[in-house]
């Protein structure tokens, strides 16, 4: 993927094109070597970033692009009583090491209880941190999520974690390309998440491997930017190497004022420029997929990877009618560990926990739906709903709409921002045996918690599910 003057290219090949600053040349046997590309946003959390500064300070290295580089703490945060020392002394010191790493390197930090403070994929879109056309990165997989821009976005290892903080420029490995078309109109009560996971269902886990997926079609174009962040967040799990969508008017109107954001002339020739960002009409993917929008249902996950899914109102699937023995066997797997029995309806499975939250879903859009199922109702007997902020000005902004009053009436847990239940690494975790609706992106095993089971599903289908108590859409609710 070196200059390539002349072709028709991709939207990601005109990105990655821009930020070649050494290309790879074949070698003798035809071998392609990886191009040198300039990064121009590098997005920091406490997880994935201490080795790579203790690397820094034993080579005696500066930070090349402090000015380049934001950091924020969520993964390890608490989302109740955040203003007190947290009691995990693992997560303290993650947090504590990132705190003094950030003051002495220069870099920029959102810390716990800071109004900006979040989960690092929700942070930097709503700073106006992430553009179109740009290339991102941070040491975490889901960095996929900023590709909604239009930007070639990247989750990376702590070692090139090190590389970009030294360098400012990442070794990459030449991509290939997937287009995945999804035309057509989304039937009501069916979301973006609904989408992602049927695409995953449909491409594989591994469906998406060593490509670069560009979502494109009249039903993306629908789609506002949260729920395009949700799409490309999940690239991921089909495990592409990041997703892409074109910007355009929605892009632009939710980029527009935000603090990082260009101003004035600035902001009318970053438009033009991201003008020039669409896909040429005649450029080749490596691979297409169609999806028809028309044709979806709100969709569960039923078993332990995200590709595990059906519609709602299917059945527990039988391992025995898979006719891939890897696949049937994996689905074996996965029924013992969900304790599900084939043939049971999906609508019948009994839920205890439901959390909204996470880089996936937990944006405003995503607790205005919440809130819109939830209002004038309560949460079933026994459920545990936790609903948790993408950041502090999410969380803000639903306390101004109200909806943080509405959580609570109907029983739900209304929290403070981190990635919480989303991953077992904060106090938010599931007991064994529990079984969650949530609203994230992973149903690894012991993913929320040891022993924990957990369906993936999208806002709408998690609020009427804590109603409901089994898993539900909301056509379900009386
Ligand atoms: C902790 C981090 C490295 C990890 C990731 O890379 O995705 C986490 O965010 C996750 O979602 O599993
Ligand atoms: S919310 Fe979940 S997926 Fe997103 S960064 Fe945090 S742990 Fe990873």
């Amino acid at each position: 993927m070196t200059q390539s003057a002349g072709k028709p290219r991709t939207l990601a090949e005109k990105v990655w094109d821009s930020h070649v600053v050494v290309p790879g040349e074949a070698d003798a046997s035809g071998n392609y070597n990886p191009d040198l590309i300039y990064i121009d946003l590098h997005l920091v959390h406490e997880v994935t970033s201490p080795q790579a500064f203790d690397g820094l300070r034993m080579a005696g290295r500066k930070l090349r692009r402090p000015d380049l580089t934001i950091a924020t703490e969520d993964h390890n945060v608490p989302t109740v009583d955040i203003f007190s020392p947290i009691a995990d002394q693992v997560s303290a010191l993650q947090v504590e090491t990132l705190r003094r790493n950030c003051e002495e390197f220069g870099v920029g930090l959102y810390p716990m209880g800071d109004a900006e403070q979040g989960i690092v994929h929700v942070v930097g879109p709503q700073l106006g941190l992430t553009q179109p056309g740009m290339t991102v990165v941070c040491g975490d997989s889901h960095t996929s999520t900023h590709g909604a821009f239009g930007a070639l976005a990247m989750g990376i290892g702590t070692s090139e974690v090190e590389h970009v903080m030294a360098t400012q420029t990442l070794s990459l490995r030449p991509f290939k390309t997937m287009a995945i078309t999804v035309d057509g109109e989304l039937p009501p009560g069916v979301t973006s998440k609904d989408l992602i996971l049927a695409v995953i269902a449909q491409i594989g886990t591994g469906g998406g491997q060593g490509h670069v997926l560009e979502y494109r079609g009249s039903a993306i174009e629908k789609l506002s930017m949260e729920a395009r962040m949700t799409v490309c967040n999940m690239s991921i799990e089909a495990g592409a190497r990041a997703g892409m969508i074109a910007p355009d008017a929605t892009t632009y109107e939710f980029l527009k004022g935000r603090p990082h954001a260009p101003q004035g002339e600035d902001w009318d020739a970053a438009v033009e420029y991201w003008n020039s960002l669409r896909t040429d009409d005649d450029a080749v993917f490596d691979r297409e997929v169609h999806i028809n929008a028309s044709e979806l249902t709100p969709f569960v996950t039923w078993g332990t990877n995200p590709g595990q899914g059906l519609p709602l109102g299917a059945n527990v699937p039988d391992p025995a009618d898979i006719v891939d023995e890897t696949e049937s066997l994996a689905a074996a797997r996965a029924l013992e560990y969900m304790d599900l029995t084939p043939g049971t309806p999906l609508r019948e499975v009994k839920v205890d926990t439901v959390f909204v939250g996470s880089c996936t879903n937990g944006r405003i859009e995503d607790l205005r739906a919440v809130a819109g199922i939830l209002k004038g109702r309560t949460v079933a007997d026994g459920m545990r709903m936790l609903v948790v902020p993408g950041s502090m000005k999410v969380r803000a902004q639903a306390e101004e709409e109200g909806l943080g009053e509405i959580f609570t009436a109907a029983g739900a847990e209304w929290r403070m921002a981190g990635c919480s239940m989303c991953l077992g690494m904060n106090p938010d975790q599931l007991a064994p045996g529990e079984r969650c609706a949530s609203t994230s992106n992973r149903n690894f095993e012991g993913r929320q918690g040891k022993g924990g089971r957990t369906h993936l599903v999208s806002p709408e289908v998690a609020a009427a599910t804590a109603v409901r108590g089994t898993l539900a859409a909301p056509a379900d609710l009386d």
